[in-house]
């Protein structure tokens, strides 16, 4: 189901922190929110999972406002990996996982087969399985956001909102869950640092500079030279990885010197033959 956001306004003080954005996140594929800290990402997925209501703007999920869904409702169509979830009661991996199916069953609801079953699979695809039955307390930071993610894909959701969903995850883990949820068939609208992941990842690319939508459009559109220098003042080469094919983003300072035996030329292939 697609997500279309328009004229969303958004914000902490007086002074707006999401200013007039209009953002399109397309059905089944997974759309890359990127900017600089600070730039509002976390403040516009707020207003998606309704944390924050917007001071104006609409979000459509397939033809209904968000606004208009009562809470349950909401919460069946929106899964959510939030940058400040995982508090309160020590639950194990596999209970944390089950709350996911909350908005289906109700609080006291009990599972039924095809609730454990969503709570297995997520666990599996997660490879939270190994460590289901641990407390929270007593996983690592990475094993304990696989789980929250877990939590996510439970629901089965219709989109599925995750800010910074690869924080604390070792690289390999970071490749895994991007190449989960970018398989998922789910829309999936995700805030990400790493512009890399997002190149090789991603199929639409909205980027935030200060509040307002500075760029959109594929990968290719969006790490070009002037938005990469623009937005993030960076200068980068887009490539195709060798084995993958997947595209690879190798990202420096703007103006930064080259070093002995670089080409020394920005946006060249770094593959190109040396001069
Ligand atoms: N709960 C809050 N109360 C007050 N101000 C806030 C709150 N959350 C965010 N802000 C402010 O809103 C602005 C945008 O923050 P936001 O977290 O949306 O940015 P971001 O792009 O997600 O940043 P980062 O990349 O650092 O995570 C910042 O100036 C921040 O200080």
């Amino acid at each position: 189901m697609r997500l279309r956001i328009r004229g969303l306004t958004a914000g902490w003080t007086r002074v707006p922190t999401v200013d007039g954005v209009d953002a399109d996140v397309p059905e089944g594929g997974l759309t890359a929110l990127v900017g600089p800290n600070g730039s509002g990402k976390s403040t516009l997925l707020k207003t998606v999972y309704r944390a924050l209501r917007p001071r104006a703007g609409r979000r459509l999920l397939g033809e209904e406002d968000l606004l208009g869904l009562d809470r349950r409702e909401a919460a069946r169509r929106v899964g959510v990996l939030g940058q400040d979830q995982g508090g309160g009661f020590d639950f194990t991996a596999e209970e944390a996982v089950a709350l996911g199916r909350v908005p289906h069953t109700g609080p006291f609801g009990g599972l039924g087969a095809a609730d454990r079953e969503a709570v297995a699979e997520a666990l599996e695809r997660t490879g939270c399985a190994a460590f289901a039955d641990r407390p929270l307390s007593r996983l690592s930071g990475g094993e304990r956001q696989r789980v929250l993610l877990a939590r996510a894909l439970a629901q089965r959701p219709r989109l599925l909102v995750l800010d910074e969903p690869t924080n604390h995850l070792d690289p390999r883990h970071q490749f895994a869950v991007l190449e989960l949820v970018a398989g998922l068939g789910t829309t999936v609208l995700a805030a990400l640092h790493t512009l890399d992941l997002a190149a090789a990842y991603a199929d639409r690319v909205v980027a935030l500079r200060a509040g307002r939508v500075a760029a959109a459009g594929t990968p290719a559109e969006v790490f070009a030279p002037e938005p990469l220098r623009a937005v993030f003042g960076l200068e980068g080469t887009l490539l195709a990885d060798p084995v993958t094919g997947r595209p690879r983003l190798l990202t420096r300072p703007a103006g930064a010197p080259a070093a002995p035996g670089g080409s020394g030329t920005p946006g060249r292939a770094a593959h190109a033959p040396r001069r």
